[in-house]
């Protein structure tokens, strides 16, 4: 069971040590950990972000731990060379098109939510999200126009294959929870919204008992603050995802305390190869002081132990070390506490 352990930039190595940590107290027969380098981190070494050092070992894995990658210093740089290029082609060269974000409010931070404590209480909520497509891969570009103006273009487009498969994903995953799905698109603006709706009807067929609603992004935005429970799975573009998922982690309390799993097609000899790492980003306003919370990357360690390895009772030993030490009160700046990453993990290893 080879993981790939790559921390990345900003919080990113601090959140890392913590989960690896974790997985080492574990002792897991037959777990190999091997380090690179990607972001900003791996282009002050290799002049690259995802050096081709990287992406070999990535496909050399069973599984990946992701950090985080994104640094204000390399804002400057040309697109292709930017931190961010190194998670977005990690996803597109695995094929991992299926993002799995699971949103749920932990025992007693009910309180630490922006909403009313027995709204957010009702919270338990997968984002099924598109990752290999949308506006984040299309045809991109700067152009000056016919008056002089420069211009910044960005081509949103679906083909239907790409629907349909994390269509599937989002079916099953919802006949694995409550068998209630919504899926969330502007199909009242978007052709390409249009096409996604259609095709999920279609896909709809071969799974009977699962009742499918559609809801327009704008009001999804709105539901989600309004009455977040009514939620069970949700499936969207990779657009909408990305920032509906954001607005799911302050209903539950942090953005520190949202994993996920990054899917594809490709399966190892111990399951589904993939990608985890927290919602969150490299949080560069807080990297170096210790402040970061380590929970969504623990998390995604747990995510990463089910789905790639089937060890569900280690991950769920992990799930529940996590919720149990947040009950007794391991929080940090971002939930009202003053705990630090390390003594967070700590806690964590203590309750495990
Ligand atoms: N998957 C990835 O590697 C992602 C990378 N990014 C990149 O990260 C950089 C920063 O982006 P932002 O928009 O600031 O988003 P961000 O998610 O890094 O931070 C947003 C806010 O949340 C806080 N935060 C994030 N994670 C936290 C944690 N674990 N504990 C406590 N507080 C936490 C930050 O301090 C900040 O105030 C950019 O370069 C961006 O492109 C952003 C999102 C995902
Ligand atoms: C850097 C972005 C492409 C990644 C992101 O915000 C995310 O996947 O949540
Ligand atoms: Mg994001």
């Amino acid at each position: 069971m080879k993981i790939a352990i790559l921390p990345g930039d900003g919080i990113g190595p601090e959140i890392m040590a913590e989960a690896v940590r974790v997985l080492r107290a574990l002792d897991l027969p037959g777990v190999e950990l091997h380090d690179g380098l990607v972001g900003a981190a791996a282009w002050r070494v290799h002049g690259h972000p995802l050096p081709p050092e990287t992406l070999a070992l990535m496909h050399a894995c069973d599984a990946i731990l992701f950090g985080a990658v994104g640094d204000p210093a390399c804002d400057g740089l040309e697109r292709h060379l930017r931190p961010e290029q190194a998670v977005l082609g990690m996803r597109k060269e695995l094929g991992l098109f299926a993002n799995l974000r699971p949103a749920k409010v932990f025992p007693g931070l009910e309180a630490h939510s922006s909403l009313r404590p027995e709204v957010a209480g009702a919270i338990d909520l997968m984002i099924v999200r598109e990752l290999n497509g949308d506006v984040y891969f299309g045809e991109k570009g700067m152009r000056t126009t016919s008056d002089g103006q420069r211009e910044g273009y960005d081509i949103m487009s679906y083909n239907e294959s790409e629907v349909r498969r994390i269509a599937h994903v989002a079916f099953r995953t919802a006949l694995g929870r409550s068998g209630r799905l919504c899926s969330v698109d502007k199909a009242n603006v978007l052709e390409t919204s249009q096409l996604w709706r259609d095709v999920m009807i279609e896909v709809a067929a071969d799974y009977p008992d699962v009742t499918l609603e559609h809801m327009y992004v704008d009001n999804a935005a709105m539901q989600l603050v309004r009455a977040p429970g009514k939620f069970d799975t949700i499936v969207t573009g990779n657009l909408f995802g990305d920032i509906l998922s954001d607005q799911a982690s302050m209903c539950v309390g942090s953005i520190g305390l949202l994993a996920s799993a990054s899917l594809g097609a490709e399966q190892t000899a111990f399951g589904t190869k993939g990608a985890y790492e927290p919602i969150h980003g490299s949080a560069p306003d807080i990297a170096g002081k210790g402040l970061a919370n380590p929970v969504a990357m623990i998390l995604s360690a747990a995510m990463m132990l089910r789905h790639s390895f089937g060890l569900e009772a280690e991950a769920a030993r992990i799930e529940a070390a996590v919720a149990s030490a947040l009950n007794a009160g391991a929080r940090g700046a971002d939930l009202g506490g003053n705990m630090g990453t390390v003594a967070i993990g700590n806690a964590v290893l203590a309750a495990l």
